[in-house]
């Protein structure tokens, strides 16, 4: 057991894991937890072109090249939080997998809200809770996982021809020391001090399943799925006033108005309304 400061820092039991999540005719066919790895989207990517089915959840306790979106990176130290990837193949049209990435986030947003509000043998981590009380995980366009304007979570999808690895890096012990920059935060931070990480990463890795099942069943109709209603539900962007810092270093500032049946932000801006398919949000007011 590793212990930094007053938080324990469990290991993931990569058995207890795959008995948990691998069941007949589920999605998970294959559970790994590593000790060490530079990037798991970057191993999962590698398996997809060698060909591997999807179904596979790869997670490590220490990530060294970790990649985030727009180029960035994601460091977190070992055991502090998850580190996770899903090697998944929609079978839906290619306009649809924008998607996998916000399903992702509504994954983990109402994992993050279910499992602080309860233990899994019901007990509250909040003492006095009437059951409605949770870290209140919200989603910035597309997929940050924020707890006010702090970011506890992030998502980063690849495609890979026809397959999509989409991993989730989630802060879960680390200290305000500990902390990549300033703007980031933990659940440890947010009151809910969970050292055990597997009741999240289960969590996380069936919802992700219910969800993808059901969206993919209707060839990923964000409508028909109730994942757009689930995702408007959770993002704090819409409605807001933001500035969208666009690939090429151009800005658009105006008011998040909706996010369309592509999965894009729509922002009504000085020049009208206009779809945007990726950029970093800031919400300004
Ligand atoms: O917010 C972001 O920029 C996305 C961060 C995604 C980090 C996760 S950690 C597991 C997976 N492997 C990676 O290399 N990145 C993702």
């Amino acid at each position: 057991m590793t212990r930094y400061g007053d938080l324990e820092r469990p290991p993931l039991h990569e058995a207890a894991l795959a008995h948990a999540l691998v069941r007949p005719g589920g999605l998970w066919r294959s559970v790994r937890v590593v000790e060490e790895t530079g990037s798991t989207n970057a191993d999962l990517a590698e398996l997809a072109r060698a060909g591997e089915d999807e179904g596979v959840l790869l997670a490590t306790e220490l990530q060294t090249s970790g990649r985030g979106r727009l180029g960035r990176t994601w460091t977190a130290p070992a055991r502090s939080g998850l580190a996770v990837s899903m090697l998944l193949r929609p079978d839906v049209p290619a306009g649809r997998l924008a998607w996998v990435p916000l399903l992702t986030g509504v994954a983990v947003a109402s994992a993050v809200r279910r499992l602080t509000g309860f233990g899994e043998s019901g007990e509250r981590f909040f003492p006095g809770a009437d059951g409605d009380e949770h870290v209140p995980a919200v989603l910035k366009w597309p997929n940050d996982v924020l707890v006010g304007d702090r970011k506890l979570a992030g998502i980063l999808a690849e495609r890979v021809g026809d397959a999509v690895v989409v991993g989730v890096g989630l802060n879960v012990s680390l200290r305000e020391d500990e902390l990549p920059v300033p703007s980031a935060t933990s659940l440890a931070i947010e009151g809910a001090p969970l050292s055990d990480r597997a009741p999240l990463l289960r969590g996380i890795a069936r919802e992700v399943e219910g969800r993808y099942r059901e969206w993919a069943a209707v060839s990923g109709d964000p409508e028909m799925s109730g994942l757009r209603a689930d995702y408007r539900e959770l993002c704090a962007t819409i409605g807001r006033e933001v500035r969208v810092e666009l690939p090429g270093g151009t800005e658009l500032l105006g008011t998040a108005e909706d996010v369309d049946l592509d999965g894009r932000l729509v922002v009504a801006g000085a020049d009208g309304v206009r779809p945007v398919s990726a950029g970093d949000v800031v919400h300004v007011r």
